[in-house]
Order: C-alpha cells, then sequence, then structure tokens
C-alpha cells in the first residue's frame, strides 16, 4: 500500500510558482492544445492530396522538435502552490495541456454536484456520428471523481457501471453528476450524459473510495483547484 501512496501522492508535486505566473501560462499552454485540437480535427477530415500531407507533416515534426527543446521528464501530475492553487495540465478529461482531452469545463455546484457542457467533434466518434462509449465512460469517471473528491479529499475509482441507453451524436453534450450516498471511505456517485434537454444517452454510477492509504485529513478549506479546471 506504500507503493500506491508513493506512486499516487509523488504525482502531487508542490510547485511554488506564484498563482498569476500558473494563471498566465496556463493561458498560453490552453491556447496551444486549442490550436493542437484543430489540428486533430483537420487531419481526420482533410481530403488534401497526399504530396500537402506530407509537406504538413514536415512542418509537424518541426514544431514538435521545438517543444521538445524543454521537456518534463515524465507525465504532468498535479502541481500546487502554498496559495492553494493547483494545476493538472496532462489530464486525460480536464488537462489544459493535453489537446487528446476532451474540451470540457466542469462547473461546481457546491459541494456533491458538477454539470458540464461541451461540444464533441470528430475526434470523439465511436459509431458513425456517434461518441465513442468510451469517451462516454472517460468524461464521466472525471466528472464523478471530481463530484466525490470536491477537491478537499483523495478519491478514486472503485467500481464504475454505466448504462448506454441510447446513442449519443456528435455535437453539443451535457453532463451531470451529484453524490448519491457516502458512508465512511465510500462515495456514491450518480451521472448521465446525453443531449441537453433530452433523455440521458448513458446513466452512471459509481463507487469511489478514499483510498485506505491515503492521508486521512479532509482539508478544512479543500483544495483549491485550477480556476479553468
Ligand atoms: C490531504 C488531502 C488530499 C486532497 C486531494 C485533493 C484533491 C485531489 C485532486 C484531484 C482529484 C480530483 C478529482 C478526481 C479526478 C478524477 C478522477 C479520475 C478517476 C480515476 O481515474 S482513478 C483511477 C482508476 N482507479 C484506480 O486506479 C483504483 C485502483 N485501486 C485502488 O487503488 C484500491 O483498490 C482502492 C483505493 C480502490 C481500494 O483500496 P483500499 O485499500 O482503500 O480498499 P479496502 O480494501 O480497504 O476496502 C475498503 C472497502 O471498499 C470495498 N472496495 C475496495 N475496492 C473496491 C472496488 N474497486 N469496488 C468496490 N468496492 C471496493 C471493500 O470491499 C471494502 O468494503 P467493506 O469495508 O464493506 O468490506
Amino acid at each position: 500500500m506504500h507503493d500506491n501512496l508513493g506512486m499516487t501522492m509523488g504525482m502531487f508535486i508542490h510547485d511554488e510558482v506564484p498563482t498569476d505566473e500558473v494563471e498566465r501560462r496556463e493561458k498560453a499552454v490552453s491556447a496551444l492544445a486549442d490550436s493542437v485540437r484543430d489540428l486533430v480535427d483537420a487531419t481526420i477530415r482533410t481530403t488534401v492530396a497526399d504530396d500537402e500531407l506530407a509537406a504538413v507533416r514536415a512542418e509537424v515534426d518541426g514544431l514538435v522538435a521545438r517543444l521538445r527543446t524543454a521537456q518534463l521528464p515524465g507525465p504532468a501530475g498535479v502541481r500546487y502552490n502554498s496559495e492553494g492553487r493547483s494545476w493538472n495540465w496532462g489530464n486525460a478529461v480536464v488537462g489544459r495541456g493535453n489537446a487528446v482531452a476532451p474540451p470540457v469545463d466542469i462547473v461546481h455546484d457546491g459541494f456533491g454536484s458538477a454539470y458540464a457542457e461541451m461540444t464533441l467533434g470528430a475526434a470523439y466518434e465511436g459509431p458513425p456520428g456517434m461518441v465513442h462509449g468510451g469517451v462516454s465512460a472517460l468524461m464521466l469517471d472525471q466528472i464523478m471523481g471530481e463530484t466525490a473528491s470536491g477537491f478537499r479529499r483523495l478519491t478514486m475509482t472503485g467500481t464504475l457501471t454505466l448504462r448506454y441507453r441510447r446513442p449519443l451524436p456528435l455535437g453539443p453534450v451535457r453532463m451531470e453528476a451529484r453524490i448519491a450516498h457516502e458512508e465512511g471511505r465510500k462515495i456514491t456517485v450518480e451521472a448521465q450524459i446525453g443531449v441537453r434537454g433530452e433523455d440521458a444517452a448513458v446513466e452512471a454510477t459509481g463507487l469511489f473510495l478514499i483510498p485506505s492509504w491515503a492521508p486521512l485529513a479532509e482539508t478544512e478549506q479543500g483544495w483549491s483547484r485550477s480556476a479553468e479546471g
């Protein structure tokens, strides 16, 4: 268990960067990730000729080489400063620097309840024209985990159960989550995702656990989250 603690808590990195600097950098990194997301969409949907594809590829390789001149040695982890600002720019769903992450902003409605609205394009397709079921699961897991944690305690997904009730078309979608029940270290969260104003496409129930190896203290004012997710 200590290995788990070391592995997980080791990725919570105290990084004494002033909050205004974090925010400036976050804007810059988000803007780049947005452009890369656009590149992904354009790559999927382009019909330009093969030689043009090769030329674009060479330029992209050049850009990658420029970014590689200064890199972290591993994944981004979760960083925080002593002002209580935290940032997790690599996260697979809400990472501001992560162009693979769907473009989502999770809004917390007070403790125990959250929602998000986003537009999912060609990069998130499963069945033709529909959102991939794994993408729905990914996004639900994130909003449910954040809801269980409230950024004031460490929670991990124990069991996630999904019911795919109807196909979810690509385009604007909305998801919602709330804590349904809580007992000791076990927190049950219910959630759904679908087209706004319509019946849910996917319903989810999850059991989130405060791990036995987690530092027990629930911080009094919570752990301040990244302002933009
Ligand atoms: C100082 C404060 C820190 C504050 C931190 C603040 C903020 C954190 C910042 C950001 C986080 C914010 C939001 C979260 C965001 C995103 C969510 C991402 C979600 C994920 O992507 S997360 C990755 C996938 N997730 C895993 O990688 C888990 C791997 N796994 C383990 O790490 C362990 O397996 C663990 C911890 C699950 C359990 O370990 P454990 O030692 O705590 O459990 P233990 O044996 O004590 O069991 C106690 C009772 O739970 C029952 N139980 C146990 N496991 C169960 C299961 N899986 N399902 C159903 N019930 C289960 C037992 O049956 C027993 O039940 P009973 O008491 O009734 O007998």
